[in-house]
This record gives structure tokens, C-alpha cells and sequence, in this order.
């Protein structure tokens, strides 16, 4: 049986919902869903209008009802919904009840394992409860900490007998990975209602997902650090301020030319003014690919250069930021050495030797730990903390992949206020 694409609108204005629904669906979505977002921002209204712009496609209502099944479950029903979610890990009284209510009123159920901790069998009680559909389901913030539904999606189709749906963060090669491991209907959101072109991101999940074999394509697993490095080139560091709620910039540390793009984990120098022993020994302790950071205390002394940034370069060092001054400006620049820094002097201190390489620093303004991720761009410098990476970076490109959308729409004759719908979400 061909495999049944299940677009998710997870979006929180319903015009925008249709007019994207309009589009996947041109790209040969089946079923089309009232993500939570939607039904939490504009209720069963949702689901109505979706039943009233889309006669021949399947409404689900993605309400994760967790108590009072059977009211929950009624309601979606009665506003045009074919298929209603409960969570799984709801008690069993409110699978029951949302059961009857399903059966009462002509829908069907399904029942999504997002955070249940022992997903095979409840999938095995809740298909005795006589849930119709079992959805293995990675939320948006756990995967962002990557977790992936593809790991337990195998045991939990061999331990049920009713359809299985997958949802989470799906794309289409892992898409492709989910109906070759059993799942007959592949949920996908973000990758589809947040691209440009909606309609060639469904038409891709829709080949996909049609031409899966029953091989499971096992995508190369990258090393955590490569695959952070990747995620933040993919990224501006505006995208990671908002990943971060809008978390500031290290203040008044500009690049030295435009066009720089630097990632890499933090080797830090606590410095005095100007005293270039550290700093330049930092070049050996620093890796390739690594970024040194300085603080150095000073606007008017630089503890760094060409020659250091030579040396630098060809190791393969990212580049430097440096709370304070740098000089030969326009050598580093000729060179094209990432460098970031708060001023620019001709004068250098001494080697010295009084500072220390590795602790952890203040540099404009943000505290800096050695291993920390440091990302530099023409907007400025973000530092992200080591054990928030993984899921900072995933969450910067969310929000390039939702800045695409409304770029899209944008360019079609609205304005940013309209797209966003601004005056509704002022603060009342
Ligand atoms: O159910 C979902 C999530 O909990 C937000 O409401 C999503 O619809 C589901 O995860 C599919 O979206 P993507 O993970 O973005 O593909």
C-alpha cells in the first residue's frame, strides 16, 4: 500500500496554515493536520476550516489530549476531524473513554508515544485498548538534544498489528528510512511548512516515500563536534541569538573585514594589556579548527598581529577575537585570517608571559569557558555554551528555515508585520 504523507501544520496563524496546506498538498500531501500550535492558537476553528478548504483530504487533529478523552475527542470529531491523537501516556481511562468517543462519532484515534518511557509495550496495551493508529513520536525540543523516532520505530512495528505512523523532524531520506521500517503514515513538519517552496519540499518527501525499498538507509552518523561545526556554517549568528532567546553578542567586538564566517571551540587567554606571550603561545595549545579568544583588557595595546595570525592559518586555526586591540589590520585582512576584535592600534606591548591559557574568561562582555562554541559573523560574535551546542545549533536552523517561509511570503507582496500578524500578538 502506498505510504501516506501526513503534512503537519504546526503554525500558529490559521490563513497562513491554508495557504501553506494549499501548497503541500499540491505536492501530494494525503492527510493534513491541525498541528498543536494551531489548535492552542485558533481552537476547533482550525480544524473546521481545514475540513471546509480540503473536502477530499483527511483531517487530523493533533490534539495530544492527555485527560477527559472522550470530550477532547468528540469535539475534533464534530469540526470535521478523521483522525484524533491522545497521548500514550495518558492514564488508561482516558484511552478508554476516547476509544467509545471515536467509535461514537465516526473517527478514528491515535495514540502518540511522545516521552513515554517504555514505548513497545505501551504500544502493545494501548492497541488492546483498541487505539487505531500507534504514532512513534520524537518531539521538536527532543530533537533538538538528538533524539530521532527511527531508533525504536523497528521494535514497536513488530510488537503491534494496527498502523503505525512516525513523526519527528523527518526529512526526506530519513522519511524514506521510516516506510522501510513499517510506518504507513510519515508525519513531516518542519521540513515542509517551513520551506520556501512548499510544495517541492512535499513532492520531495512524496517520491521519497514512494520509492522506499524495504532497505533501511542508515545515514552516516558524523562525529557530535563535525556535525555541530556543520549546523553553525548553515547558520548567522542573528539565527542563533533568536535559537537562544535573543542571547546578546560579545559587545563592541567587530570582524576586521566583512564576509568572515568562524566556528570553532574557544581556546581562551586570560591576558594583561598587551603582553603577546600568551596569546601568541596559545597558537600551539589551539587545534585546527579551533578559535582563540582573548581578553586582553586593553583598547589602546594589542597583543596580536599578522605574524601570529600566519601562524595561526596555516594550522588550520578558525581565527581570533580579541576584547581589546589588534594591529596590522591590513595584513590580517590581505591575508584573510578571521579576525574580531574591539579596536585596532599600531603599537604591541611586550612578551611578557603574565597571562593564562584555558581558564575561563569575560570577553565583550559574556563569559567564555574553553570548549565553548564561538561563531563569528558580520553581525558580531556569539558564544554558545559546550553542552547547549548540539541543540542551539538545531534550534538556529529552525529558525533560518522559518525566516526562509516568511521570506517567501514577504516576496510575494506582504509586509513582516502582515506575515507575522503583529498587532495580534502584541501584549494585551
Ligand atoms: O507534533 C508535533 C510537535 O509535537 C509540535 O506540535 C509535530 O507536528 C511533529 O513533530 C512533526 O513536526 P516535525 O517534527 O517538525 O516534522
Amino acid at each position: 500500500m502506498r505510504p501516506i504523507l501526513q503534512v503537519a501544520l504546526d503554525e500558529v496563524e490559521l490563513e497562513r496554515a491554508v495557504a501553506i496546506a494549499v501548497e503541500a498538498v499540491a505536492g501530494g500531501a494525503d492527510y493534513i493536520e491541525a498541528g498543536t500550535p494551531l489548535i492552542k492558537s485558533e481552537g476547533m476553528n482550525a480544524v473546521r476550516t481545514l475540513r471546509e478548504n480540503f473536502r477530499d483530504h483527511v483531517i487530523v487533529a493533533d490534539m495530544k489530549t492527555m485527560d477527559t478523552g472522550a470530550i477532547e475527542v468528540e469535539m475534533a470529531i464534530k469540526s470535521g476531524a478523521g483522525i484524533v491523537s491522545i497521548l500514550g501516556a495518558c492514564d488508561d481511562s482516558t484511552v478508554e473513554d476516547a476509544v467509545r468517543s471515536a467509535r461514537k462519532y465516526g473517527g478514528k484515534l491515535m495514540a502518540d508515544l511522545i516521552n513515554v518511557g517504555d514505548a513497545v509495550s505501551r504500544a502493545v496495551r494501548l492497541q488492546e485498548l483498541g487505539v487505531d493508529i500507534i504514532c512513534v513520536h520524537v518531539g521538536v525540543d527532543q530533537q533538538m538534544v538528538g533524539k530521532d523516532p527511527l531508533d525504536i520505530l523497528k521494535e514497536v512495528r513488530s510488537a503491534v498489528s494496527i498502523e503505525v505512523a512516525v513523526a519527528g523532524g523527518l526529512n526526506p531520506e530519513s522519511a524514506a528510512s521510516a516506510v522501510a521500517l513499517g510506518a504507513g503514515i510519515v508525519i513531516v513538519g518542519g521540513n515542509i511548512i517551513r520551506a520556501r517552496d512548499v510544495t517541492a519540499s512535499a513532492r520531495r518527501v512524496r517520491e521519497s516515500i514512494d520509492a522506499a525499498g524495504k532497505q533501511y538507509i542508515v545515514s552516516e552518523k558524523k562525529a557530535r563536534d563535525e556535525e555541530i561545526r556543520e549546523l553553525f556554517m548553515q547558520v548567522s549568528t542573528p539565527n542563533i541569538s533568536d535559537a537562544m532567546h535573543r542571547a546578546p553578542a560579545m559587545r563592541d567586538i567587530k570582524p576586521l573585514y566583512e564576509g568572515i564566517k568562524m566556528v570553532g571551540r574557544a581556546v581562551t587567554v586570560q591576558n594583561f594589556p598587551g603582553d603577546w606571550a600568551k596569546p601568541v603561545e596559545a597558537s600551539d595549545v589551539a587545534q585546527k579548527g579551533e578559535v582563540i579568544v582573548i581578553y586582553n583588557g586593553s583598547n589602546y595595546i594589542a597583543p596580536w598581529g599578522e605574524l601570529a595570525s600566519r601562524g595561526c592559518q596555516q594550522k588550520g586555526i578558525a581565527g581570533v577575537v580579541i576584547d581589546g586591540a589588534i594591529r596590522d589590520v591590513d595584513d590580517i585582512k590581505r591575508i584573510k585570517f578571521p579576525a574580531f576584535a574591539s579596536a585596532s592600534v599600531p603599537n604591541a606591548g611586550d612578551p611578557k608571559g603574565m597571562g593564562e591559557i584555558n581558564v575561563e574568561i569575560t570577553c565583550g562582555g559574556l563569559k567564555v569557558r574553553p570548549g565553548d562554541w564561538i561563531i563569528g559573523d558580520d553581525n558580531g560574535v556569539m558564544v554558545v555554551p559546550a553542552e547547549r551546542a548540539y541543540e542551539v545549533a538545531r534550534r538556529a536552523l529552525e529558525v533560518k528555515k522559518s525566516e526562509d517561509r516568511v521570506r517567501a511570503e514577504i516576496e510575494r507582496g506582504k509586509t513582516l508585520a502582515q506575515v507575522m500578524d503583529l498587532y495580534k500578538w502584541e501584549k494585551k
